[in-house]
C-alpha cells in the first residue's frame, strides 16, 4: 500500500461506487454542488471543499464503509500497558480492526447501509468517539488527513460537478473487497459519464 496514492484513488472509487449505487445521494451532492459552485459561474475550487458538507459527508461514509487502511498499520507497545483491559506486555504487535469497529451494529446504527446523513450534525463526534478512525488515532494517525479530505473534496467534487454518471450496467455495482492492506475494489469500477457543465448559462 502506498500511504499516499493508493488510499486516496481507492477510496475516489468506493465513494463513486456508492454514489452510482445510490442515486438519491448523488442528486442531492450535485444539488449542493450547483448550489455552492456552479451557480458562481465557476468550477469546483479547494476554497470550496470546506464548504460543501454533504459531500464530506459521503467521503466520510465511505471511508468509513470502506476504510482504505482497513486494519491501520500494526503497533507494537513500548512498555507494559492495558488495552480494553487486557495486559499487553511490551513488545506485543497490537493490530486494530477499523474496518470492524466501523461497522459495529452497537455503535452504529444500521451499520452495513450507506447513510452520509449520519455526519450530518457533528453529534457522531461525541457518540461514536474512537469508532471513526479510517485514518488512525492518536499520536501516529495519519499526517496526511487533513491534505487528504481536500484532495478527495476537489477530486469527487469536479466529476460531479462536470459530468452526469450512471452505472454501466442496469444492475447495482459489485461492491466486492479485494484482499490487499489496502481494500481495493475486488471488480474495478466501470461507469457511464456525459458532461454536464455549460456555465455560460449559469447566473452568477
Ligand atoms: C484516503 C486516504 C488515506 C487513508 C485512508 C490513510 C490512512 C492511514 C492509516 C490508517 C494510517 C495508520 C494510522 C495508525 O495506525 O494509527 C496512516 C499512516 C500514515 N499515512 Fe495515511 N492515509 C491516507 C492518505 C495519506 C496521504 C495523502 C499521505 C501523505 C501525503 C499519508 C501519509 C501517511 C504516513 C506518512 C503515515 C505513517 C504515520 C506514522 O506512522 O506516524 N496518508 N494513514
Amino acid at each position: 500500500m502506498d500511504a499516499g496514492t493508493d488510499t486516496t484513488a481507492l477510496t475516489l472509487e468506493w465513494a463513486m461506487a456508492n454514489l452510482l449505487n445510490h442515486p438519491d445521494v448523488l442528486a442531492k451532492v450535485k444539488t449542493e454542488l450547483n448550489n455552492v459552485v456552479s451557480k458562481r459561474g465557476r468550477l469546483m475550487e479547494e476554497s470550496d471543499t470546506s464548504t460543501c458538507t454533504y459531500l464530506n459527508n459521503v467521503i466520510s461514509e465511505t471511508l468509513r464503509l470502506y476504510p482504505a487502511g482497513p486494519m491501520l498499520v500494526p503497533h507494537a507497545s513500548s512498555v507494559d500497558c492495558k488495552v480494553a483491559g487486557y495486559k499487553i506486555p511490551r513488545g506485543t504487535w497490537l493490530f486494530v480492526n477499523a474496518w470492524a469497529i466501523q461497522r459495529d451494529p452497537k455503535v452504529w446504527d444500521e451499520p452495513e447501509a450507506f447513510k452520509p446523513e449520519r455526519f450530518d450534525s457533528d453529534e457522531w463526534k461525541t457518540t461514536q468517539h474512537g469508532h471513526f478512525l479510517p485514518f488512525g488515532i492518536g499520536r501516529r494517525a495519519c499526517p496526511g488527513m487533513g491534505l487528504t479530505q481536500i484532495v478527495l473534496s476537489s477530486a469527487l467534487g469536479s466529476l460531479i460537478q462536470c459530468f452526469d454518471w450512471e452505472r454501466d450496467e442496469d444492475v447495482a455495482v459489485d461492491m466486492s473487497e479485494g484482499t490487499c492492506l489496502s481494500m481495493p475494489k475486488a471488480v474495478p469500477l466501470v461507469a457511464k459519464c456525459k458532461s454536464s457543465l455549460i456555465l455560460d448559462n449559469v447566473v452568477i
